[in-house]
């Protein structure tokens, strides 16, 4: 029998209606009820980590569930499972893929409807990910968002629906298995992700949108000694508009990185226009181009590796290349 843990972080998958009608975290986690449902088929091992929405998760909580599943692998776990708000489930699902080494399958599921509610997806969802968690070939795959009969890679999959079940997608890639009666079944193999070993978090690593008219104003904010780093999203293929770059041209002088990606849901960030703010502009300054990813997990990506120790040349390859 495999072993499984399981981790309950939180989220609507844990929540239930209050007297008025809100959607409130319980105080007992409605997942509990359903250890003995899979007692026989796992040997399970549950616990509450938290009992967060995970808008209130933060990177130190993602390094603890790090250091978890490190000690759970060392006991002998053959698969984790991870209960989790949908909000920022694809941020802890990265920073997991980026710190962890992709031996045990250490799966990301959540739900879009409360315990409570008609249709709720929760168990369903529970169940899918324990199925995969235990699977074999799950193994060396990185860490696995699994929800709604899909399996994505944690690298790349995001939240696009406020309230579908079908929320999560992964653009331009798409989803790297399905989910069948028995388990997931794979159809694309994972690219090589590099292990980045931390064993702490540091934070003011800012994310900013570009949009039509942006001046420098918010760059000028994060002109403090505190900023650790930026990521924007820019429009397009990569580029801004020309107001935000004396601003921009302060903060690298600083010698803060800043990491360029695309707003776009689909595609990467290149430099390819030579107009003022373009992207062969952005890159002369000394933008770092990040392909692939959204600012989310840009963001997650440069904290990891700024809390990991990189900085200059090494710091710029490791966030470039985001695909291979
Ligand atoms: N479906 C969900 O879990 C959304 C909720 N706001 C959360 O992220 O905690």
């Amino acid at each position: 029998m495999q072993r499984i843990l399981i981790l309950h972080t939180g989220g609507t998958i844990a929540m239930a209606e209050n007297e008025s009608g809100a959607l409130t975290p319980s105080t007992a986690n409605p997942l509990m009820a359903y250890n003995n449902l899979f007692q026989g088929k796992y040997d399970l091992t549950v616990e509450e980590a938290f009992n967060l929405p995970s808008p209130h998760m933060t990177p130190t909580e993602m390094l603890q569930l790090k250091d978890r599943i490190v000690a759970a692998e060392k006991d002998g776990i053959d698969g984790v499972v991870i209960t989790h708000g949908t909000d920022t489930l694809e941020e802890t699902a990265y920073f997991l893929d980026l710190t962890l080494p992709p031996l045990i399958p250490v799966v990301i599921t959540g739900a879009m409807r409360s315990s409570d509610e008609i249709g709720s997806d929760g168990l369903y969802n529970l169940t899918s990910a324990l199925k995969t968690a235990a699977s074999p070939s799950a193994r060396g795959k990185g860490v696995l968002v699994v929800m709604n009969d899909e399996v994505h890679s944690a690298r790349f999959v995001t939240k696009t629906h406020t309230t579908n079940v079908a929320t999560f997608r992964t653009p331009t890639f798409g989803p790297i298995g399905i989910m069948e009666k028995d388990g997931a079944k794979f159809f694309q193999e994972l690219t090589n992700q590099s292990l980045c070993k931390i064993d702490h978090v540091i934070d003011q690593v800012y994310l900013l949108k570009a949009y039509a008219g942006m001046d420098g104003t918010l760059f000028a904010a994060l002109d403090r000694p505190e900023t650790n780093g930026l990521v924007i999203e820019g429009t397009g293929a990569g580029n801004l508009p020309p107001q935000t770059l004396p601003a921009i041209e302060k903060l690298l002088a600083r010698h803060i990185p800043i990491v360029l990606v695309s707003r776009c849901f689909n595609g990467v960030a290149e430099p390819v226009y030579g107009y003022e703010g373009g992207g062969q502009q952005l890159a002369k300054m000394g933008l770092i181009f990040c392909q692939g990813l959204n600012g989310q997990k840009a963001r997650i990506k440069l904290l990891v590796a700024l809390s990991s120790g990189k900085t200059g040349t090494e710091l710029a390859t490791y966030m470039r290349d985001a695909i291979s």
